[in-house]
């Protein structure tokens, strides 16, 4: 009892912390004079001699001088733009976010645009694709952003998760978390009530229920089982604003979560106040784990363990008992203000909620909104500064989190656009996108054949299938149906309308979508043996999905069933091979952050958001090419589903054929589940992107022409983009050293010229990865198209200049977003490390390939045609130039080169032996169904 009273009377009256004379205090301001400022910050802050209380904003300007003076802020800002006005501020270091959480993407936008690092109040935003847009804003400013779910930082959650980690008992099998609050918390007129401001009981408690589910049972759901949710009342306005909530989700490691939320729960008779929920139940193989008041356990909290068997004990952690700051009266928010201290100050933080773990739980939540039907809260209305629209593009986070995001689409660097021309253009091209996607969406299968360049082959296809589809809503059992009654509980199928459909057809470039009938996430090879052997037969048109990023339209997406390889999740590094089971679902941003803590990588993408298995595939070109060879040479097996549901792990021993086919010969052989790399060890790496003002072009080829003709070492990688962006030339150079520093003057000549940005130096090889701002044109339409060349001259990258100048400058003022020509320089060392494989073919190594990138992003869907035939007539010419310098190599890399491209140009002398390995695969033709290469 006294350790409660005392626990009691230092949570109000905390000891005041005096700075330190050698960290820098940090100033912090308050977004609102809300009610949880005092509880999350104010109080917390006294405490912590690194927290300076110095700004509060509120609508109200003597409101804002009234809170300012009760809770010792040294500033107000006030009136319609105080929120803004204390943004400005240059003191202002922190921002605390407090606003309705509708508010909250589009102050933290602002807050990261002003340069302040935001602590930011749960749920993070209205929508996941808000959330992940806040979280590439923070990481291009290199700001820190945190959600402020305060119970993670507390000792108690952390001490039943560590109970759960021991494996004392056993595996988790269910998890359940209820929270509720009485009748009366939150008022009539609360923001909790607001659907536009995003309320709701799954938005206020509920976000804490799925949070701790997930935290606990240590993986994301991978679906909402049943959703349940009663209206806040019976008026119009209150129709999506649920007072309770309750859902069962399936989980990844095979455990089921419960959990509910009550936001205004009524007394027992209208007389008897009810106790509230506080509490995670954690049911496992071998006994259970619950704790009481999880949520703000610094009161009082107990963690009762009852191990199979075993006689029950109860615990409690009120601080981590020297093993890591805190007092027995830290407050869950006191912890949590210290770990987000640490995280800005640079110092390692105790623990912390990652850019995954917020956007994983918006996911979810809009995912549990979509099965109840009360719908997502509203998408913000802000339009981001920065960005010149709110593009679909695909994210992934901790390896198994998939989502549509609001594409942090064009950024627009204030230094490419002076006028405001540039920035009126870029308003009306936003508007203008947001109607076309609208629209077409809406479009058939057939006006999608005639919109886009496709054979005639494929639009009979889409014509026969627009038939199969308005057939099949007529009969009961479509091959979605059947699909949907044959496969595990471990797989889903979702329908055009739900979420869980519209992150699985989303693709990087918006004409590379297509809507599908349905999509299937299969979680087992079984069941997806099961899902081929109904697409062949009832002969269904389907893609197969890994990351979206392939431009072709109809060659990871179709008009009939998506197959979505997301649950395809695993990772597993075996120490004892030196090797990685990397699940087909994945994007190498997963494997290289999972590989990091063994100081090991892979041979993988270059570019951020790029799936595992369109990029093996294909071959697979990487920074790390010169040293190891190409992807596909560093590949040791792959576990296939073949085209009749068998399952077989194919390798250079078990089959060689066909390990030689689908290493670079694309989906003809069956669908890759995963995939066996070689790994190698990986220290800190040098490197980063320069971008360069056109005017710089000629310095940077001749600095590129000196590297290509001198540059010998495996080390090293570089692309180099000659580009127009809405009408400006830019020249971006990406370098690579597999090294902290750079071998002496090996890059010298691009550091020396002048350039608009520059972001280079000793980094992870992840960080390397995200360097560069791949996701610049995400969303937007988009075409490649390829030629390879042997070396590169003075006259081919003039040609290429050329052509770079010329469709920018014509093009811009209608429709065109960017083009960009990347030369890809690779030194004759890089092709020796491997043999055998589809692409490049044997024959072709010795040319010494550098594969040339050509894309086209725009938005007008009417320009589909023109942008194709343009990438045709481009790539033609300097096909041409190449060949009058001697340069032009014989086959194209199959993941640059444009839908039609014929077979011969990409397989050279392996196409004859493809098509047999083909025919004995896949004699019924299933893999015809799907877009790709076909055989
Ligand atoms: N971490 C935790 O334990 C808790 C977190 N929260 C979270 O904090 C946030 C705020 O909650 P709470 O403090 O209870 O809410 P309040 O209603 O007290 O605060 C919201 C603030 O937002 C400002 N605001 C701006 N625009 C609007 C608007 N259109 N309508 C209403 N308010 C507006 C107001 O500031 P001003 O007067 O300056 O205009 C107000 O002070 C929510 O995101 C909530 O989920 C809430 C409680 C506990
Ligand atoms: O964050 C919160 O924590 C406690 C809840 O009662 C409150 O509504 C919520 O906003």
């Amino acid at each position: 009892m006294f350790a409660l009273l005392s626990r009691i009377y230092h949570i109000s009256n905390p000891p005041h912390a005096t700075a330190s004379p050698e960290t820098k205090p940090l100033n912090f301001g308050s977004l609102g004079a809300a009610k949880i400022t005092p509880g999350a910050l104010v109080k917390p802050a006294q405490s912590h001699p690194e927290v300076v209380l110095y700004a509060v904003a509120a609508r109200d300007a003597q409101r804002a001088e009234e809170f300012a003076k009760e809770h010792g802020f040294q500033k107000s800002y006030g009136g319609p733009t105080g929120y803004q006005d204390m943004l400005d501020d240059p003191a202002l270091d922190v921002v605390y976010n407090p606003l309705p959480n509708g508010l909250h993407f589009e102050w933290t936008m602002k807050a990261l645009d002003a340069g302040k690092h935001v602590l930011l109040e749960k749920p993070a935003t209205n929508t996941a694709a808000e959330a992940a847009a806040i979280y590439a804003l923070a990481s291009r400013k290199n700001l820190v952003v945190l959600e402020a779910f305060h119970y993670r930082f507390h000792p108690a959650i952390q001490r039943v998760k560590t109970i759960l980690d021991s494996g004392e008992l056993g595996p988790i099998k269910t998890v359940k978390a209820a929270l509720t609050a009485p009748e009366g918390t939150a008022p009539e007129g609360d923001i909790r009530w607001s659907y536009e401001l995003g309320g709701g009981s799954t938005m206020d408690p509920g976000c804490y229920t799925l949070n701790v589910l997930r935290y606990l049972a240590g993986c994301n759901p991978v679906d909402v089982l049943t959703a349940k949710a009663v209206p806040y009342s019976t008026k119009p306005e209150h129709k999506q604003v649920d007072k309770m909530f309750w859902a069962t989700l399936a989980m990844e490691r095979e455990s089921v979560g419960e959990i509910h939320s009550n936001l205004d729960e009524k007394k027992l008779w209208g007389i008897i106040p009810r106790i509230p929920k506080l509490s995670a139940i954690v049911e496992c193989a071998n006994g259970k784990v619950e704790i009481f008041n999880f949520l703000i356990p610094h009161f009082y909290h107990s963690i009762t363990v009852s191990p199979a068997g075993k006689s029950r004990r109860v615990e409690r952690a009120y601080s981590f008992k020297g093993i890591a700051k805190g007092e027995d009266w830290w407050t869950t928010y006191r912890y949590q203000l210290e770990a987000f201290v640490d995280k800005v100050q640079g110092r390692v933080p105790q623990t912390w909620l990652e850019a995954d773990d917020t956007i994983a739980n918006m996911k979810w939540v809009e995912a549990i909104y979509a099965k109840d039907g009360f719908g997502s809260r509203p998408a913000s209305k802000y339009e981001p500064k920065q960005k010149m629209k709110r593009g679909v593009s695909v994210m992934r986070a901790s390896g198994v989190i998939r989502l549509i995001a609001a594409g942090f689409g064009l950024t627009f660097m204030e230094s490419y656009h002076s006028g405001p021309s540039s920035r009126n253009s870029a308003a009306a091209a936003s508007l203008w996108l947001v109607i076309i996607r609208q629209t077409w969406h809406l479009s058939s299968a057939a006006n999608i054949a005639t919109r886009t360049q496709m054979s005639p082959r494929t639009q009979a296809l889409l014509l026969f299938l627009s038939i199969v589809v308005a057939t099949a809503t007529r009969t009961p059992q479509t091959p979605c149906s059947q699909i949907q009654a044959e496969i595990s509980p471990h797989s889903s199928v979702f329908f055009p309308g739900t979420a869980g459909f519209a992150a699985d057809i989303a693709h990087f470039a918006l004409s590379a979508e297509q809507n599908s009938t349905c999509s299937v996430e299969p979680a087992t090879t079984e069941d997806l043996g099961t899902i081929l052997s109904i697409v062949g037969k009832t002969r269904t048109p389907f893609a197969v999905k890994g990351g979206g990023h392939n431009l072709n339209p109809g060659f990871s997406s179709t008009a009939g069933v998506e197959i979505s390889m997301t649950r395809f999740n695993k990772l597993v590094f075996v120490a004892a091979s030196q090797t990685v089971e990397v699940g087909s679902g994945l994007i190498w941003d997963d494997v290289y952050a999972g590989l990091a803590p063994f100081n090991v990588s892979v041979v993988g993408g270059r570019a951020t958001g790029i799936g595992i298995s369109g990029y093996l595939l294909g071959g697979g070109y990487s920074y790390q090419t010169n040293e190891y060879g190409l992807a596909v040479d560093n590949v040791v097996s792959i576990e296939l589903v073949l085209p009749d549901g068998q399952v077989q792990v194919v390798s250079q021993t078990s089959n060689p054929d066909l390990f030689f086919a689908v290493r670079g010969g694309g989906n003809n052989f069956g669908v890759a589940t995963t995939f066996t790399l070689k790994t190698h060890a990986q220290g800190m790496v040098w490197g980063g992107s320069l971008t360069y003002n056109g005017s710089e072009m000629e310095a940077v080829t001749q600095a590129l022409l000196h590297y290509t003709t001198s540059n010998t070492d495996p080390k090293t990688g570089l692309q180099c983009t000659y580009a127009s962006l809405q009408g400006q030339q830019i020249v971006m150079v990406n370098i690579y050293y597999n090294a902290p520093t750079p071998a002496a003057g090996v890059f010298n000549k691009f550091l020396d010229i002048p350039a608009i940005s520059s972001d280079v130096g000793t980094r992870s090889y992840y960080s390397l990865i995200l360097s560069a701002d791949t996701n610049l044109t995400a969303g937007f339409r988009g075409v490649y198209n390829t030629i390879s060349h042997t070396a590169v001259t003075a006259g081919l990258t003039s040609a290429m200049i050329n052509e770079t100048m010329f469709y920018g400058s014509l093009l811009a003022a209608h429709t065109l977003v960017l083009n960009g020509y990347v030369i890809e320089p690779f030194i004759p060392a890089a092709y020796q490390k491997g043999r055998g494989a589809a692409y490049p073919p044997d024959n072709a190594r010795s040319e010494n390939i550098h594969p040339m990138n050509i894309y086209y992003a725009w938005v007008d869907p009417a320009a589909d045609e023109l942008m194709v035939n343009i990438s045709r007539a481009t790539a033609n010419r300097l096909a041409s130039v190449a060949t009058q310098e001697n340069i032009l190599a014989t086959v194209k890399y199959p993941n640059y080169a444009l839908f039609g491209t014929p077979l011969e140009e990409l397989y050279g002398e392996n196409i004859q032996r493809l098509h047999e390995i083909a025919l004995k695969i896949d004699s019924e033709g299933t893999m015809g169904l799907a877009g790709g290469w076909k055989l």
